[in-house]
């Protein structure tokens, strides 16, 4: 610490916040927070590690004062209204060239609209995705920054030391023009909800099918020693197992099943269909997500309708071999939906986004990483134009291996009743992508006989219209 100024500040110091900026300041970097709650700020110093210096101040005023220029901050704060105030409180404190990080969920264009809007004063403002939740943000989380590459370059070295580290690459790289940071992990995030998705059908499978806790327990252990070695199988297992501290009962089975969600798998949806690019397992992801609110109508509909159609028709050894198939399938195709949006958004928006950076940086650190990464780290980097890595071999040889499980689970599951939405959307979408002709000549068909919207010809350049029915 030089002049006694600090090297970098937070503003925020709640659950990520507080964790980041102890990591910062872990690495060398002598750090200050600013959290208007007083407990924020002593809770925050109280958990530096001993030789580190680190400091929380009630007063934002106070906390910019104390920083080395140009300032380095970030704050992390809910995406919304909060970003906006925090830069409102912000600009009379700043200077041209000090470099503002927004590392939580904001949506891009807000990103793009507060960037364009400070650029006319000469602060650097950066929009940053941070993965990794409260434990990745403390010990290494992966980062998706975008925007002034300049200004990236005077963050580039803390960042760097924060990160996870893959190979002794951190996850940490530069993804992008005005909005690209919170755009990628927008998509990340899009990405999860499908995984997330596809890992507890596969649970609603298993225990159909017999599996107590303890063996979904080491049947996810198992499966995170191989092809699906990832976070979130590797955090499902240790879930069978924790036992509730109010009953006798596994804690899983006492949590509520309506699922929550805060806004970036809709958004990721949304965003999808505006390029447009398919991403459905992602939207079924989403709108799975929803119906898990809709409670009392699924009391009422199973009291209607008989839930257990039949039991499954296969042996326990043969439901877990073709579950883990059908779950490998899937989670494949949620990247490759992912980063097809990814690829074709760079392109239409104008962000240029390095695929092969995205899928490094994914590699440690976030909530999705994987294994399967470093196959489509090497597809990237042999084609960074790559526009869906189904189309690379390696990839296709992979999807070619489990593809009869899929199948196998998609029909197990439509006969039992089980419901598999993002596992038959997976199937589906995939039956669809690698069809040379869709059926969708109907639908032109179609549109031109009620709207005479106009079709094209296999055969013949040009566009045509029919009066249809006359002949
Ligand atoms: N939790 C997670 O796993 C992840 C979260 N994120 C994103 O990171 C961001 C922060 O999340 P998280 O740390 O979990 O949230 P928390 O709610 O734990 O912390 C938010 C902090 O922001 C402060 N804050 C709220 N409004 C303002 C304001 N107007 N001005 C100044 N400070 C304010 C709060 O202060 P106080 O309450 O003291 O007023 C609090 O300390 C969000 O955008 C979130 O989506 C990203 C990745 C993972
Ligand atoms: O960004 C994250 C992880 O990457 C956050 O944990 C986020 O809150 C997850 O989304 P949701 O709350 O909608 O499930």
């Amino acid at each position: 610490m030089s002049n006694n100024l600090f090297d970098f500040g937070m503003i925020g110091l709640g659950v990520m916040g507080r964790n980041l900026l102890l990591n910062v300041a872990d690495h060398g970097f002598s750090v200050i927070g600013f959290d208007k709650d007083e407990a924020k700020n002593a809770a925050l110093e109280a958990a530096a590690t001993a030789g580190t210096t680190v400091k929380g101040v009630p007063d934002l005023e106070d906390m910019v004062r104390q920083l080395q220029t140009p300032r380095k901050l970030m704050m992390l704060v809910p995406a919304g209204q909060p970003v906006d105030d925090v830069i409102a409180s912000l600009l009379p404190l700043l200077e041209k060239g000090d470099v503002v990080i927004d590392g939580g969920n904001s949506h891009y264009t807000d990103t793009l609209r507060r960037v364009e809007y400070l650029k006319e004063t000469g602060i650097n403002f950066m929009g940053m995705g941070v993965s990794g939740g409260e434990q990745g943000a403390r010990t290494g989380p992966s980062m998706m920054p975008g925007g002034n590459e300049e200004a990236y370059a005077h963050i580039k070295p803390i960042l760097e030391s924060i990160a996870a580290k893959v190979g002794g690459v951190p996850c940490v790289d530069y993804l992008g023009k005005g909005g690209a940071g919170h755009y990628v992990k927008m998509v990340h995030n899009g990405i999860e909800y499908a995984i997330m998705q596809l890992i507890s059908e596969s649970y609603a499978l298993l225990k159909r099918g017999g599996l107590s806790n303890q063996q979904l327990h080491e049947t996810f252990k198992s499966w995170n020693e191989g092809l699906l070695q990832s976070f979130l199988v590797e955090i499902t297992a240790d879930i069978f197992l924790q036992k509730d501290d109010k009953t006798d009962a596994h804690l899983v089975d006492v949590i509520s099943d309506k699922a929550g969600s805060k806004g970036t798998g809709k958004w990721t949806s949304q965003d999808s269909m505006e390029l447009p690019v398919a991403v459905p397992v992602i939207d079924t992801a989403v709108a799975m997500r929803t119906l898990s609110g809709y409670k009392d109508e699924r009391v009422q509909a199973a009291a209607i309708y008989d839930e257990l159609i039949s039991d499954l028709s296969v042996s326990q050894e043969e439901l877990v071999k073709m579950v883990h198939d059908a779950l490998f399938f899937a989670t494949i195709l949620s990247y490759a939906q992912g980063l097809a949006m990814l690829f074709q958004a760079s392109k239409d928006l104008k962000m240029d986004i390095p695929l092969p950076k995205v899928v490094s940086v994914w590699r440690g650190g976030c909530i999705i990483r994987s294994t399967l990464l470093e196959t489509f780290s090497k597809a990237y980097n042999e084609n960074p134009e790559l526009s869906n890595i189904l189309l690379n071999e390696d990839v296709a040889a992979l999807v070619k291996s489990v593809e009869s499980g899929m199948r196998s689970v998609v029909s197990l599951a439509a006969e039992a009743g089980v419901p598999a939405a993002g596992f038959m959307s997976a199937l589906s979408y995939f039956d669809a992508f690698r069809t040379e002709r869709m059926p969708t000549n109907l639908i032109q068909a179609q549109r031109d006989y009620f709207g005479a919207h106009t079709y094209q010809r296999t055969d013949i350049p040009g566009t045509f219209h029919t009066e249809w029915g006359q002949n």
